[in-house]
């Protein structure tokens, strides 16, 4: 029950956001949207079956299953990082099959942002260039985040915002950084330039409950005002009451 406060704020914050945002259902556009979609690997006899999925605007979804039951797979097929055999997985409205690889990375270099497992930050670059790195890829991305000042002071907001205030901080090599400061700096990556998206890979299975609770806090916060989607996989069912939308995967299947 210790995160039982933390929680409850969350969901009363978010519902005061929304509620003050006023969004209609014409503004809540679709994001992702997942019709019989069904993959298997090559090498096993591992499917994933996803009947129906429609993921909005601004909404927070949770993945959730056990270890093997296909979370990262299904993460790089709703970030066309895979392609479905079968079905079809739709992100702002456009089919990721019908287009080129090409258009496909730069689709999702413009409108996705990635937090990894494993954060997969540039460990010899400071904190501030790799959250600025998105932008090196997508002129749309550097062009949102420069809609308020420079690309260097909107990466410095969000990494402040997410609890990394500091010029030491943001200047230090990635390296050098705690797991849960490495952790925040994959969140300003990810949000920088404001995606319509994000995936995020099990981003608080290295912390412990306070600090998840306070991670969950700030990318909420900032995704919201950025009204970014979230969908987040995770094995940690206790972190259902977080989210709005939530959809169990048992051996590939929901
Ligand atoms: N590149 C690959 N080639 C063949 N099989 C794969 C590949 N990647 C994953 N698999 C298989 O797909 C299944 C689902 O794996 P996946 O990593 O998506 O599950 P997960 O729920 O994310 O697991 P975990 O929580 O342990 O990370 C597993 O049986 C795995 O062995």
């Amino acid at each position: 029950m210790m995160h039982e406060k933390p929680v409850q704020n969350l969901l009363t914050s978010r519902a005061e956001a929304i509620h003050s945002a006023q969004l209609s259902d014409s503004q809540l556009k679709s994001v992702l949207a997942v019709k019989n979609l069904s993959f298997s690997w090559p090498t096993s006899s591992f499917r994933i079956g996803i009947t129906d999925l429609n993921v909005k605007t601004d909404e927070h979804w949770l993945l959730e299953g056990p270890s093997g039951s296909g979370k990262s797979t299904l993460l790089q097929l709703l970030g066309g990082v895979l392609l479905p055999q079968r079905g079809e997985v739709s992100f702002l409205g456009q089919n990721w099959a019908a287009l080129s690889a090409a258009q496909r990375d730069q689709h999702r270099a413009d409108h996705v942002g990635f937090i990894f497992q494993q954060f997969n930050l540039i460990p010899y670059l400071s904190a501030l260039d790799n959250v600025l790195l998105p932008c090196r890829f997508s002129p749309m991305r550097r062009q949102a985040a420069e809609s308020n000042g420079t690309l260097m002071d909107e990466a410095r907001r969000l990494l402040a915002a997410l609890g990394l205030g500091t010029q030491d901080l943001q200047s230090r090599r990635a390296v050098s950084l705690s797991v849960g400061q490495q952790q925040r700096v994959a969140a300003a990556r990810a949000l920088i330039g404001k995606p319509s998206l994000v995936l995020a890979d099990e981003p608080t299975s290295a912390l412990d409950v306070d600090n998840r609770d306070a991670f969950l806090e700030l990318l909420f916060s900032e995704a919201h005002s950025a009204k970014t989607a979230i969908v987040l996989v995770s094995h940690d069912t206790s972190l259902r009451p977080y989210f709005e939308q939530h959809l169990s995967l048992e051996g590939g299947l929901c």
